[in-house]
């Protein structure tokens, strides 16, 4: 006999932890999880905890939602511990590279992936972008364009390339407020991505007062960031909703996506390759692409991009 609905299974053996309390992981360090737990409508507290040994070998992440158990006073010195992770709404992933196969979960229960591209400084790479919107409609996210530092170059060139593909965007410059991403960004939760050195602590902290992100200062040698900030932490947005701020990445390996499914990021040669021959590899002669982007239906950049992400995966990721 199967209980019926409405009893309790398992209550014996294992304590359901009735007494847990929900929190929200915001930040992740060598082990040691920060969540924030409401107390009341007015009091949220930050406790420290670790992980539960009955939690196995599952990930917890910034962005995730924990019961927890054991000191949750918020205490200096009090530790709880983390005993379950409630089902997400989006895993975000990446892979180191294309070839690796450790794939990393970055957050969870974002709902939307803001693809943060410098116009200067370093130079934007429409291959970053094409694979973030990638990764974003394979974590079942919307993704938003940032476009920062539009002080230093035009965003014509880049806006050329996505406006037509529907990706909502937004530019930013030095000296003045961010007030468009602030609408944008109200009442849900968003993760920033993009290289480092792109400007993403200096939006956190105009976004944020009091965030206090590092900003560092971009290698004239070699236009990388100095990598200033090291882990991803969630951010309350004064106007209500999240920011999630993630360290500045080399790239973003898609080695997690099947290689058929690539094409799903990029919707308007899609619908080019209805006219391939069958399996193709889209690297091929005979491959309908090629007219496709001839007769102008989608970006020479986007069907350069797209193939060289197909290529990268049997070699090192170059983006
Ligand atoms: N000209 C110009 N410079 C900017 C702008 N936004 C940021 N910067 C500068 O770019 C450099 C890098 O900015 P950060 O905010 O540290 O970049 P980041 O993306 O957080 O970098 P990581 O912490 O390495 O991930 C700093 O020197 C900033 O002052 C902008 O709109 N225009
Ligand atoms: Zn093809």
């Amino acid at each position: 006999m199967r209980p019926g609905r409405g009893s309790r299974p398992r209550t014996r053996q294992r304590p359901a932890h009735e007494d847990a309390v929900t929190g929200l992981v915001v930040a992740v360090d060598r082990g040691r999880y920060r969540c924030l737990v409401r107390q009341s409508r007015r009091r949220q507290v930050a406790v420290t905890a670790m992980r539960a040994r009955e939690l196995g070998r599952k990930g917890v992440v910034v962005g995730d939602t924990v019961a927890l158990v054991g000191d949750v006073s918020g205490q200096p010195d009090a530790l709880a511990r983390v005993v379950r992770v409630e089902p997400r709404t989006s895993i975000l992933r990446r892979t180191a590279d294309d070839t690796d196969d450790v794939e990393r979960v970055i957050v969870a229960n974002a709902g939307r992936l803001v693809v943060v591209t410098a116009l200067a400084d370093p130079e934007p790479r429409v291959g970053m972008i094409d694979r973030c919107l990638v990764a974003a409609r394979d974590a079942g996210m919307d993704a938003l364009l940032c476009l920062t530092k539009a002080d230093l170059a035009d965003p014509a060139g880049l806006l050329e390339i996505y406006e037509p593909l529907g990706v909502p965007y937004t530019v930013t410059r030095r000296g003045e407020d961010p007030a468009e991403l602030r609408g944008l960004l109200q009442d849900r939760m968003s993760v920033l991505v993009g290289h480092s050195g792109v400007g993403k602590s200096t939006l956190v902290n105009a976004l944020v007062p009091r965030a206090d992100r590092a900003v560092g200062h971009v290698n004239a040698v070699t236009g990388r960031g100095r990598h200033t900030s090291s882990s991803a932490i969630a951010l309350e947005l004064p106007e209500g909703g999240w920011i999630i701020d993630t360290p500045g990445v080399r790239g973003f390996g898609l080695a997690h996506i099947p290689q058929e499914e690539l094409i799903l990021g990029f919707p308007e040669l899609a619908e080019g390759a209805a006219g391939c021959p069958p399996l193709c590899s889209h690297l091929e002669e005979g491959c309908a692409l090629d007219a496709w982007v001839a007769a102008g239906h989608a970006s020479p950049l986007r069907l350069e991009s797209f193939r060289r992400l197909l290529t990268s995966r049997d070699e090192t990721a170059d983006q």
